[in-house]
């Protein structure tokens, strides 16, 4: 309730007093409320650099580079400890912050800002990803979590080893690493999503790859200036400058193909007895029979496209694996570590399996060290706070754009020395099981409070089985030139601008270290 409706809700209660006793008490809320809303006003907003009249701090969003360094410099710069940076931007720089706001006051700040170029002119609103803390919303995390429930994390299991010795034997043969990551997992997704698998999902690859960088780009804050200027989305395509209509709208066609294609092909294998368990089919035999058939279907449908797309142009798009073996390739030590590991507890020709899982927890503290040393979403997704708020004497209001700064958070000395260094040994104790004193960064790394990742339990999953089973079948090694010497141990990574953080194409080998796992996994690798 706002506070006309408050006041005006309190005048309809007093036509029932005295006229005298319902004047002071009218006249005492009008004071409070103005009193309260003066006290509030009078607060200053976060600190932040000065904004412009209209276009207010539009051009302080940094564009280009890092943005998670430039906002982490923001906030240092402005030197005050919420790390607020700005007000209608506001960033939060630390752990507790994000806590203090995220997560203990999650009520008024579990919405999304609403985007006018990917949310309503591409059409991605419909998904729960980006809908705002609405009723939609909370149906289709409910299908989702019915579906994908968090403490069934076996239930993809099956599907989590099939891909990876896939992977495996993709890798083999590999001379585009990156490429050949994000088509892979985003064949494992749509498993997971519609249950279409190899050669069928394939054939979906072309679209929903597009559509994902589609995202990635028009995801980014501050790349399109009708976000920021709305009225702009009324510009006619032909209009000089417009070219963000002409972009809308060929990758809105690509999110209906993506999302029309793919349903209908689950349904049709439902229908036909074929269907293997997936978001979509098992949300679908769960519908309520006696409720509105249609607007159930749509809902699923929505749902099964956020999954897919949550998880399409996050780290299990590949580039969380990518990040890890680009790790491998620069801390050869790390890499030794991890195969005695699992030397210890594998037989020859034998691969990891999740029953392993206790027995190597080595693996377990590499798949930390890589959300956390480059988390995919560094400044994590922005929610929107709904509610003005006061948090340590500055004013939020309402409508306020909330960029956790992960990050951040992540590369904090105190929790994390020497945190620009790849070491997952800091996450074990003297006798090298997990030590649980030292702070878990797939909390941060997977978002916040009842936004944060739905998915997190199957892409951890994925993340583990994927890094166990490179290493126990592979050496990940520097490329050779032409003269057959090694060249140098390198990589990069992706400058932006854009939200998510990933390698760029880089060059290894992967040196097969067991002739049994060859022949089990029917591939021939390349030996040193
Ligand atoms: C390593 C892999 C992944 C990482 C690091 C990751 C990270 C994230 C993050 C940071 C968010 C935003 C949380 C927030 O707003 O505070 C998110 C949301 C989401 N993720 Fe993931 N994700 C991963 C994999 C997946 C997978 C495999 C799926 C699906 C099976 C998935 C589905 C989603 C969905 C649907 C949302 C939107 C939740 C909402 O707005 O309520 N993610 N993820």
């Amino acid at each position: 309730m706002n506070v006309s409706t408050k006041i005006l809700s309190a005048f309809l209660m007093m036509l029932t007093l005295e006229p005298i006793h319902a004047l002071v008490l009218f006249s005492s809320l009008v004071f409070i409320k103005c009193l309260q809303w003066k006290n509030s006003r009078q607060l200053p907003l976060p600190p932040g650099p000065r904004k412009l009249p209209i276009l207010g701090n539009l051009l302080d969003i940094p564009r280009k580079g890092f943005i998670w360094l430039e906002y982490g410099e923001m906030c240092r710069k402005h030197n005050y400890p919420p790390e607020p940076l700005g007000n209608s931007i506001i960033v939060l720089d630390s752990a507790q912050a994000v806590s203090d706001l995220l997560e203990k006051r999650s009520s008024l700040y579990s919405s999304r800002p609403s985007t006018v170029m990917f949310g309503e002119l591409m059409g991605w609103g419909i998904t729960f990803v980006l809908r705002p803390y609405d009723e939609l919303w909370k149906a289709q995390r409910r299908i989702f979590t019915h579906a994908i429930p968090p403490s069934d994390t076996k239930r993809f299991h099956s599907k989590q080893i099939t891909a990876t010795h896939d992977l495996l034997r993709v890798l083999a043969h590999s001379d585009n690493i990156m490429k050949d990551l994000h088509q892979w997992a985003a064949v494992f997704i749509m498993d997971v999503a519609y249950g279409i698998q190899g050669k069928e999902a394939v054939s979906f690859l072309k679209t929903a790859i597009e559509a994902s960088q589609s995202i990635a780009i028009a995801g980014t804050p501050g790349a399109f200036l009708v976000d920021h200027i709305p009225i702009l989305k009324y510009v006619p395509e032909w209009f000089p400058g417009a070219d963000f209509k002409r972009k809308a709208r060929e990758w809105n066609l690509l999110r209906v193909k993506m999302t029309e294609d793919t349903f209908r092909l689950t349904k049709e294998r439902m229908a036909a007895g074929t269907a293997t368990p997936s978001l979509a089919s098992v949300a679908l035999e769960q519908m309520d029979l006696t409720k509105d058939i249609r607007q159930q279907e749509e809902l699923i449908k929505a749902t099964s496209l956020s999954a897919y797309s949550g998880s399409i142009n996050s780290p299990y798009s590949g580039r969380g694996l990518g990040a890890f073996i680009l790790a491998m390739l620069m801390n050869p030590d790390v890499q030794v570590e991890a195969q005695r590991e699992l030397d210890k507890v594998l037989a020859p020709g034998d691969l990891p399996t999740f029953s392993l899982k206790s027995d190597l927890p080595y693996i377990s503290a590499i798949v930390r060290e890589v959300l956390r040393y480059q988390p995919v979403a560094p400044v994590g997704f922005p929610h929107l706070s709904t509610k003005e708020d006061v948090y340590k004497g500055y004013l939020i209001p309402k409508g306020s754009i909330i960029m956790p700064n992960v990050w951040s958070i992540l590369h904090n000395e105190k929790d994390y020395p020497d945190p620009d260094q790849f070491n997952p040994s800091r996450y074990l104790d003297a006798n090298g099981k997990i030590d649980a004193s030292v702070k878990d960064p797939t909390g941060p790394a997977f978002g916040f409070g009842r936004r944060a990742c739905p998915g997190k339990d199957v892409a951890l999953a994925s993340l583990w089985i994927g890094v166990a089973s490179i290493l126990a079948c592979y050496s990940i090694e520097p490329e050779v030139d032409q003269y057959g010497n090694l060249m140098e141990r390198k990589g990069e990574w992706y400058s932006g601008p854009s939200v998510v953080n990933h390698p760029l194409p880089f060059k290894c080998r992967f040196i097969s270290r067991s002739k049994e796992v060859e022949t089990s996994l029917n591939f021939v690798g390349k030996f040193l």
